[in-house]
């Protein structure tokens, strides 16, 4: 897709992939909606993308995504400014082994929600011009980890339920277009906090310290090389169906690419 023009949607934009995606977005020419849980640090971003980018080009909203309201309201706020929606990222993703229905609900509920609402919404039936949705797993949706059981779990299912979407001809048909993002570990909070001991992080995971042991021995990758893959993604004349996934040894592998997604 060619991004300029386009209008974007991303979860867990305050920070991290999500910041980092919406930034290369603008960059590109989109206009993007961000959303997350977090007001001060969505705000934040949203002071710092606007100076970049323009007011009209970047608008944050606070929303939690597993909150079905919410979402749907982040949806009606997005179309009320910018009209339509061309491209999702369900990226918003937590840890949290001892709150593991928590989990669920940010991981892979809330992702399944923003897949079904953007849908609707690319739907030309309903006024909308097709476009592709990015649904951020791991390598963890490819692999167990022993330190992450409920998160391996969320991260397996985005992967089967993203890529059961895109065989399916009625999205064909609409000009849809789905595709999972498999990144390794990166240098966001989300393993930083844990390296670094961050308070509470640490209690999000099972068995840390081999967690950090197999970071070293995997290695960390940067977020730009993550946002290199997600931008090649949208960027693809066709995405569909495809997994990509992203370590700091290997760089970028397209998987499962001998298997037709119909
Ligand atoms: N960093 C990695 O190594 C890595 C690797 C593979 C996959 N991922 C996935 O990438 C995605 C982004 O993670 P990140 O590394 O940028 O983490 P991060 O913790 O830096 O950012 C996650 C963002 O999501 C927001 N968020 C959390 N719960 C939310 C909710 N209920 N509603 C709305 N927003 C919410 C947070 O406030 C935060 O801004 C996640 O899905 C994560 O599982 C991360
Ligand atoms: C501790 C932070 C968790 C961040 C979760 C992210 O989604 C990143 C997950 C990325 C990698 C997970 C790796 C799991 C690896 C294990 O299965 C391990 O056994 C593989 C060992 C490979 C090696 O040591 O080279």
């Amino acid at each position: 897709m060619k991004v300029l023009g386009k209008v974007a949607v991303i979860t867990g934009g305050a920070r991290g992939f999500g910041k980092a995606f919406s930034e290369a977005l603008l960059k590109r020419g989109a206009k993007v909606c961000f959303a997350d849980i977090d007001v001060s640090g969505g705000q934040q971003s949203q002071r710092e993308l606007a100076a970049k980018f323009g007011e009209t080009s970047v608008h944050f909203v606070k929303c939690d995504v597993a909150k079905e309201e919410e979402f749907r309201d982040l949806f009606r706020e997005c179309l009320s400014k910018f009209k339509k929606i061309n491209i999702m990222v369900n990226n918003a993703g937590i840890l949290d082994e001892a709150g593991w229905e928590k989990c669920i609900d940010v991981n892979m509920t809330a992702m399944m929600r923003g897949t079904y609402l953007a849908l609707e919404k690319m739907n030309p039936e309903n006024g909308g011009e097709g476009g592709t949705i990015i649904n951020v797993s791991s390598f963890a949706g490819l692999y167990p980890a022993h330190f992450l059981p409920a998160y391996v779990a969320t991260k397996h299912g985005i992967l089967g339920f993203t890529r059961s979407l895109a065989m399916d001809p009625l999205y064909q048909s609409q000009g849809i277009q789905l595709a999972t993002l498999c990144p390794a570990f990166a240098s966001t909070n989300m393993v930083t906090d844990i390296i670094q001991g961050e308070a509470g992080s640490r209690q999000k995971i099972l068995y840390p310290d081999v967690a950090i042991k197999i970071t070293e021995n995997m290695g960390i990758c940067s977020v730009a090389d993550i946002t290199d893959g997600f931008i090649e993604l949208v960027e693809k004349e066709n995405c569909n169906g495809d997994v990509l996934l992203i370590d700091k040894k290997n760089g970028k592998q397209y998987q499962f690419v001998n298997k037709t997604t119909s």
